[in-house]
């Protein structure tokens, strides 16, 4: 593993969190650059850096890259770009596989979806009003539950239980949603995704939760669904507009993640032909948009 640290002021972290997610980090972490942490000495031992101000100003933005080639790639393709600007490369380090566990546990806590609904790594007790709870370890497939894309499908699948119906997870990740969809009483569940190592992680957590649901690449997924959820980016669900949209009953429910609040009619337009998105639901510049179809 190779992290890939950079140094962005405060306006830059979307546009250069998005843009590492595009260049398929398998993680991106954000800290305060002058809070008093270890990362805070590091930086401060760099020549020329100006002192930092009162405040979260700087973000230290970490990504992590599966080899040494990838880190410095994504480095050469952000540096030019507009929304870079003010940004800084700190450098691309090794990072020992035992470190990056030890760091991730430390960092992900119990994660509070809904009152009574919860996602808790296996380390630690579910909280007393949890009546919901699914269990996941961070692994390297996205997905476990701190990013408010997530967050706000699993609302979403809480508040409109999928009680008997025949859901889609496109784009699993992890598989957290299509574990959400069978504990709320989904039926039958697909959970798809390009990438093999998603499709694994998927059925290790579906194993671990105890829910049935068929993991597999995109051609698994086959005739229509009640409900369809897909968290990727913006740019793919364009893209994938036509497939999803007819994967999606008569009167289904398309849900849709993974897209910033200023990309809204964008997503509007490209979906038009097939369905009438809206917004439902938003968290730190992130929007769902769902339609009913
Ligand atoms: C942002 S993650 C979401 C994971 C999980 N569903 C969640 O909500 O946390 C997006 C996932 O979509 C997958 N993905 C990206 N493009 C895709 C495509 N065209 N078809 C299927 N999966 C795709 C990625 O491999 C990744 O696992």
């Amino acid at each position: 593993m190779f992290e890939l640290r950079l140094l962005c002021p405060e306006e830059r972290v979307e546009p250069v969190t998005d843009a590492l997610e595009a260049l398929d980090a398998l993680s991106v972490s954000v800290e305060d650059a002058d809070a008093q942490t270890p990362a805070e000495q590091a930086l401060f031992g760099e020549p020329g850096l100006p002192p930092p101000k009162e405040g979260w100003q700087r973000s230290l933005v970490v990504s992590l890259f599966a080899d040494e080639a990838q880190a410095r790639e994504a480095a050469q393709l952000l540096a030019p770009q507009d929304f870079f600007v003010d940004c800084r490369i700190l450098g691309v380090q090794a990072v020992p596989d035992q470190d990056w566990v030890r760091l991730t546990q430390s960092q992900f806590e119990p994660v509070q979806v809904t009152p009574s609904f919860w996602i808790v790594p296996t380390w630690h007790e579910p909280p007393a009003a949890a009546q919901q709870v699914i269990r996941l370890d961070p692994g390297l497939a996205f997905g476990t539950g701190t990013h408010p894309t997530t967050r706000m499908c699993l609302r979403w699948i809480a508040h409109h239980p999928p009680q008997g119906q025949r859901v889609l997870d496109y784009g699993c990740g992890s598989g957290i949603l299509a574990i959400g969809a069978a504990k709320f009483g989904a039926a039958a569940v697909d959970a798809v995704d390009i990438d093999e190592a998603a499709v694994r992680s998927t059925e290790d957590n579906a194993r671990a939760n105890g829910v049935q649901l068929a993991a597999g690449l995109p051609d698994r997924a086959s005739g229509r669904y009640d409900t369809v959820l897909a968290n990727i980016l913006a740019t793919p669900l364009k893209v994938l507009a036509p497939l999803l949209c007819g994967h999606v009953a008569p009167g289904g429910h398309l849900v849709l993640a993974g897209i910033l609040a200023r990309q809204a009619s964008e997503l509007q337009e490209a979906y038009a032909p097939y369905a009438a998105l809206q917004v439902s639901d938003e968290e730190d510049g992130w929007i769902l948009m769902t339609a009913q179809c």
